[in-house]
């Protein structure tokens, strides 16, 4: 490793003198560095790209253009994007500390109002960029940043589309489950924005509750948590269901109400996430419509965010946090029994030997085992998502593709010498 000293000199593309390692998450290692040519605090997002010789995903980095030029107050800014070393590196704003921390930082109270607050910042965040077609497809808490004067900004937009669905078998994707849509979890290969205001429901939900809302440890259970809470759909509520590629039958469960869920929140409150919360995507809210819905516009008003209570700046690599949470300390299972549930694969031609199947490890964790295996732990719990649906391929760069890049895309692609 290298010591203090060289990490405080280094400089990576001429540019950004790299400072300490911030932590490590799907994508690769993020570090805190100082932007030579503004003096501006950055973290950059160093993303593995492989050992693909297929050369540069043209499509993927006009997207990395088009993410640049997503600049709005809720949205984190992608400063620059520059490959070094078979990585590529995105630069970002510096923020503070997350939404993440908020919520679990136990010495904070959140009021309704604070709560507001949080919700409108990240549903505009998702506005915009859903009006630019950009889906985040992976929005939890800890995605959620928070700048010094309390803005909240949508961060690692984008970036499951362009280097592939986060492989949820890394530790700190077992949470990222939990903000799944249900659509998602049924094998849905077309979705749209609605999987994001989901996981905004969820998060609407966190906020409230003070912990995350449906912690289910497989896909399969994840499914079982929300029918739970919400009821089994029907075909009145969701009549595309049945069509989805991962779609099993459930035993039909009641549910409860949002009143019930959630009691101390208002009436306005419950319409909205009720809203954000419907099962048919095509009749979920949209960002737009959720922040145009009387919960804003009724009192309390949203606290002006440079007020917002929140934890002080991060001292500690967030990916800690992942080891010290517990998802067994969450809520009330609302799951049915295992024994009760039907998981029927009625597709045709559905082959259950030629899949695999998923079991759990001793940390709740998903593992893959070939079908016929027999899982103690996990009988019933096929992963349909598995089937045919492998992350695309990530975008590699190699050096005679550089000069090109900067002519198509106009990124500023400085490539120094030293090492890392
Ligand atoms: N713009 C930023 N400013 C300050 N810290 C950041 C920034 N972006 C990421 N970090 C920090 O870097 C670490 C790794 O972040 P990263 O987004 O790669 O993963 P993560 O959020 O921990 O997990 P996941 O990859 O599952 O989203 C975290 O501690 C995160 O808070």
């Amino acid at each position: 490793m290298a010591d203090m000293d060289q990490l405080l000199t280094k400089k990576v593309a001429d540019r950004y003198l790299k400072r300490e390692v911030l932590g490590e998450g799907t994508y690769g290692v993020v570090y805190k560095a100082i932007d030579t040519k503004t003096w501006q605090v950055v973290a950059i997002k160093k993303i593995r790209l492989g050992k693909q010789k297929e050369g540069v995903n043209f499509t993927a980095l006009r997207e990395i253009k088009l993410l640049k030029e997503l600049k709005d107050p809720n949205i984190i800014e992608l400063i620059d994007a520059f490959p070094h070393k078979g990585n590529l590196h995105l630069v970002f704003e510096f923020m503070e500390t997350d939404l993440e921390a908020v919520i679990r930082d136990r010495n904070i109270v959140l009021s309704p109002a604070d709560i507001k607050s949080y919700i409108q910042m990240t549903l505009k965040g998702l506005s915009i960029c859903h009006k630019k077609w950009v889906l985040h497809r992976d929005m939890k808490p800890n995605n959620l940043l928070i700048g010094p004067a309390g803005q909240l900004k949508l961060a690692d937009f984008g970036l499951a589309r362009l280097f592939g669905s986060p492989d949820r078998r890394f530790t700190h994707q077992v949470f990222a489950r939990w903000y799944r849509a249900p659509e998602l979890l049924f094998g849905a290969k077309q979705y749209g924005p609605g999987v994001d205001v989901w996981a905004a429901a969820c998060i609407f939900a966190e906020l409230l509750l003070r912990r995350p809302f449906l912690q289910g440890n497989s896909d399969i259970d994840q499914l079982g948590k929300i029918f739970a809470a919400f009821g089994t759909p029907k075909a009145s509520q969701w009549s595309d269901m049945v069509y989805l590629p991962d779609y099993v039958e459930y035993q039909h469960v009641p549910g409860q109400t949002l009143r019930t869920l959630f009691p101390m929140a208002s009436d306005d409150c419950l319409d909205l996430l009720g809203k954000m919360f419907m099962y048919d995507p095509k009749a979920r809210i949209s960002a737009h419509q959720a922040l145009e819905h009387r919960y804003f516009s009724s009192i309390p008003p949203p606290t002006e965010p440079a007020l917002l209570p929140r934890p002080p700046p991060k001292k500690e690599p967030a990916n800690a946090k992942a080891s010290e949470f517990n998802p067994l300390d969450g809520p009330t299972v609302l799951s049915p029994p295992r024994k009760q549930r039907r998981v029927m694969p009625q597709r045709e031609g559905f082959d259950v030997n030629a899949h695999n199947m998923i079991k759990m490890d001793d940390h709740g964790n998903e593992t893959r085992q070939a079908a016929g295996e027999r899982s103690e732990h996990a009988p019933m719990s096929l992963d349909f998502s598995v089937f045919g649906m492998r992350p695309p391929n990530r975008p590699t760069i190699n050096s005679a593709d550089r000069s090109h890049l900067k002519k198509k895309l106009d990124l500023e692609f400085q490539l120094p010498e030293e090492e890392e």
